[in-house]
């Protein structure tokens, strides 16, 4: 019967990588999945249901055993007595786990051959006490037992259930070479003929074989060394052309990237087994190479399961990937790191066309026995780098230093230098060949990320893309490149200064729009610190936008601009970071100029930085535009309104700005659509202030700074060199502001005038790029002017352009309030995120 048409469709699934026909269905089960009495009767469970015809099976020895036994083999060789009862140890833990397991004949079967292995093993550990020495091949045979042990058991508690099952001691089979490097090599010849030899004896389609252990053509007990029982399931695997060899283990699968490092890591259906080669050497607890050659020959499908998670399908690593969508995120498969690394560079002119400066170079590098992990040459020949491993680059240096001693006096090579504190970030796909755009996505997602790469390599197979970066850098870069590829959602840290009208109301806003913007848009907008002029709070994977304002009443922290900022700058979950200045402060804005250079975004609708002195404004203006950090501010004119924007938009599209003109003031817009004389003006200045209009210091509006503000920052958008003491005195409004409410027949007189003339009075503010000027007045309008027509706080700006000549182009809307401004700021995060690469 097919276990599985009789169990959920979840484990049904499961079996979707079980081999099919009458081939051998070979599984590993290593020390963990074989570490208890009950997890051996899981192995059992795992193995009956397994529907293949022909079953083998590969086991370690239970868990921590084979160090009990190596363990023993040293006490006895330091001739240290208690190696007896260290061994009667390793008796009492087969011992317990078989009366769990078994009972009756099974169980006596067992027990008595246990009594025999151990008294054996007694007398030899004896002969090695009193020799004080084990030879390997003495140490290899007490330490295999335990894979015998725990194959006996599987193969014990398989019986119990009715189904035929024999185990196999693998040194009668696998016949294997040293090579003296702590590695064997299988004799495939040989061992098949073995093989054949021991099915002849003993016909069995349910067989529990050995792992680890193996002989040596003299027919002396061994071991596969480092490589263990995986690579005696692949070897046997593809000694009978396994139909496949599952691999059980602990963990669910391949993973996308370390999931210590990237908690998005995401489980690999598929790879290719070059693929699974390249990750085996970054370090991911995927197979060591060695044991992909063997099925590899064969093309046979290794798959790596969970057996604590039964369900998860695991990774399958084949030659031919299926379910490939051929897209550019498909073509990366994963990414992986290698820290404590430093570059060498060897550089100089007279390297250029010298044939055996590379043999000279790695000559060196060899003979100080230091491993290079990665070379790089540009075509022009005159540098050479490459990195070691930390802990032997001071050799490695020493070593270059003597052998160009010449070299470097004469000037041939101007230098030997070492980088230190570097990682490798690799990614790695077969698919990365043949599929465009593969490095430019990545070297993109790490320059959006800040990070600055130091050496590239890239082989032509492409089976990885190598770069090597600050180790500091590395798990940044390594989340930035992984979610690029496998979320493809720009995830952005947001840190947001002065939640006063504006930045609460902005919190709002987030709070409401977070959810659809991660379904709809793919971005992910993690709020991760709020800081007041007071307090602060500091989250690390994202404050809870409901409940912000009690946090920071009562969880909240003394404020700290540095720690704010150190704190999002050194957030490893999100590498792209964006800071939201929602102060009125001269001070907070003075900062954005490190912002930026940490590689941090900044967002505001504060007119500081952008009207203040004309040197800053212009060095953060070129540091930013040097650099792939975004500074927007489309909310410091106009509010909400597209004024920034419009104006970039002419600009860069060839467009020649003539003039500027409008009614920047939405406090003052406000307050002449609204004192009509029947109320006084502090209350309707009360008004403004209270629906959100005003600056924090209404003095700011009524006297006309706020207006020169904006054209300052607007005659400097135009490419204007203006300073705010530029502006012809701005005291006019303030003055006729303060005369307003006093003067209220002089104010009804020059209002009755214009209204004779058919006009009315506006404040506004002109940008005159022709004359290279910027002004702020009292101005008389004809009625029918689009000036003439505003309600509210609106705010109406005009751009007379080349284009625009005979008629201007028209921005209106209200400019001012918490709402349109808050929304105008996020609309700039939201502008951010797609610059990042969020989808439009
Ligand atoms: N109100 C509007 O319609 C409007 C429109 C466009 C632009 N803006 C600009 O928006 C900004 C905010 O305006 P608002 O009305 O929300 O002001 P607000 O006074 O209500 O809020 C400012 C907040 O910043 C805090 N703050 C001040 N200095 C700080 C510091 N050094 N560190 C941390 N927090 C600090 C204050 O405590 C307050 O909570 C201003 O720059 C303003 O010019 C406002
Ligand atoms: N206080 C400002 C807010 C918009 O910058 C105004 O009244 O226009
Ligand atoms: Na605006």
């Amino acid at each position: 019967m097919n276990f599985f048409s009789a169990v959920s469709v979840e484990q049904a699934e499961a079996s979707a990588h079980l081999p099919k026909g009458d081939m051998w269905s070979v599984h590993k089960f290593g020390g963990t999945c074989m570490g208890t009495s009950q997890r051996i009767q899981n192995v059992a469970d795992i193995i009956l249901r397994d529907p293949s015809e022909r079953k083998l099976v590969v086991v370690s020895a239970m868990s921590k055993v084979t160090d009990m036994m190596y363990n023993l083999v040293n006490k006895a060789q330091s001739r240290d007595d208690s190696y007896i009862t260290a061994l009667d140890e390793v008796f009492e833990k087969h011992m317990a786990a078989a009366k769990d397991l078994l009972g009756g004949e099974d169980l006596a079967r067992f027990l008595s051959q246990l009594h025999a292995d151990v008294s054996n093993l007694k007398a030899m550990l004896r002969a090695i006490c009193i020799a004080g020495h084990a030879t390997e091949s003495f140490s290899d045979f007490v330490v295999g037992h335990g894979e015998i042990w725990s194959a006996q058991l599987l193969s014990f508690a398989i019986k119990k259930s009715g189904t035929p099952c024999s185990w196999m001691d693998t040194r009668e089979v696998l016949v294997v070479n040293p090579t003296g490097s702590n590695q064997v090599d299988p004799d495939y010849l040989e061992s098949e003929k073995q093989l054949e030899k021991w099915f002849a004896r003993q016909p069995a389609e349910t067989i529990i074989a050995t792992g680890f252990i193996a002989s040596t053509p003299e027919n002396i007990p061994t071991t596969l060394k480092r490589d263990g029982s995986d690579f005696s399931a692949a070897i046997i695997g593809s000694l009978v052309k396994a139909g496949q060899v599952t691999i059980w283990t602990d963990v669910d699968g391949v993973f996308s990237a370390d999931p210590r490092k990237v908690s998005e890591a995401v489980i690999l259906s598929t790879l290719s087994y070059q693929e699974a080669w390249e990750m085996s050497y970054f370090g991911a607890n995927v197979l060591h190479p060695r044991t992909i050659i063997p099925v590899m020959k064969y093309n046979i499908p290794i798959v790596i399961r969970n057996m604590f998670n039964i369900s998860a399908p695991g990774t399958m690593i084949c030659q031919q990937p299926a379910n490939e969508s051929g897209d550019l995120e498909a073509c990366v498969k994963a990414f992986a790191t290698i820290d404590k690394l430093s570059l060498v560079n060897v550089e100089g002119t007279g390297m250029a066309g010298v044939p055996g400066t590379a043999s000279a170079i790695f000559g060196a590098v060899k003979d100080v026995g230091a491993n290079v992990i990665m070379i790089s040459q540009a075509s022009s020949e005159h540098s050479v780098c490459f990195a070691v491993p930390e802990k032997e680059v001071a050799a490695v240096s020493a070593a270059l230093h003597v052998r160009f001693r010449e070299a470097l006096s004469a000037g041939r090579l101007s230098k030997v230098e070492v980088i230190h504190n570097c990682s490798i970030l690799a990614a790695v796909g077969l698919k990365m060949a043949s599929t465009p755009g593969v490095s430019a996505t990545l070297f993109d997602a790490l320059a959006k990320a800040n990070i600055n790469v130091r050496a590239i390599a890239q082989g032509c197979s492409e089976y990885n893309i190598t770069v090597v970066l600050k180790q500091e850098d590395c798990v940044r870069a390594l989340r930035a490149a992984h979610s690029r590829f496998f979320l493809s959602k720009t995830t952005l840290a947001v840190g947001i200064i002065g939640p006063g009208l504006i930045g609460r109301t902005l919190l709002n806003q987030l709070k409401d729009q977070a959810a659809v913007l991660k379904e709809n848009m793919n971005i992910d907008l993690r709020v991760m610190g709020i800081t007041g002029s007071r307090t602060m709070v500091l989250s690390d994977t994202g404050i809870d936008l409901a409940h912000w304002k009690e946090q920071l009443q009562t969880g909240a922290e003394p404020a700290n601009l540095d720690k704010f900022v150190d704190h999002l700058s050194e957030n490893q979950l999100f590498p792209n970071r964006v800071l939201v200045d929602c102060t009125a402060d001269t001070s907070v804005a003075s900062h954005y100029y490190d912002w930026l250079k940490k590689g941090i975004h900044v967002i505001t609708p504060n007119k500081k930085a952008n009207s203040g002195p004309a040197d800053k404004y212009l060095k953060l203006r070129t540091l930013q535009r040097a650099s792939y950090t975004h500074y927007f501010y489309e909310a410091t004119v106009g509010a909400g309104l597209p004024i920034i924007s419009t104006l970039r938009g002419l600009l860069e599209t060839g467009d020649k700005i003539l003039r500027i003109e409008g009614i920047f003031s939405g406090t003052l817009s406000y307050i002449f659509n609204n004192f009509e004389g029947t109320r006084t003006f502090s209350d309707v200045v009360s008004e403004a202030k209270e629906a959100g209009y005003t600056e924090p210091d209404p003095r700011d509006d009524l006297s006309g700074t706020d207006v020169a503000r904006k054209v300052i920052i607007l005659a400097r958008e135009s490419g204007l060199k203006l300073e705010l003491s530029d502006i012809p005195s701005c005291s006019t409004a303030d003055e006729y502001m303060q005369k307003l409410p006093s003067f209220d027949q002089d104010w009804a007189r020059e209002c009755k005038d214009a209204e004779a003339a058919g006009e009315v009075l506006r404040y506004v503010g002109v940008v005159d790029v022709v004359n290279k000027e910027g002004q702020v007045e009292l101005r008389r309008y004809k009625k029918d002017h689009p000036f003439a027509q505003l309600s509210g706080s609106d705010n109406i700006i005009a751009f007379t352009t080349s284009r625009y000549k005979e008629q201007p182009l028209i921005v209106r809307g209200p400019g001012a309030g918490a709402e349109v401004t808050a929304g105008g700021v996020f609309s700039d995060i939201l502008r951010l995120a797609s610059y990042l690469g969020a989808p439009s």
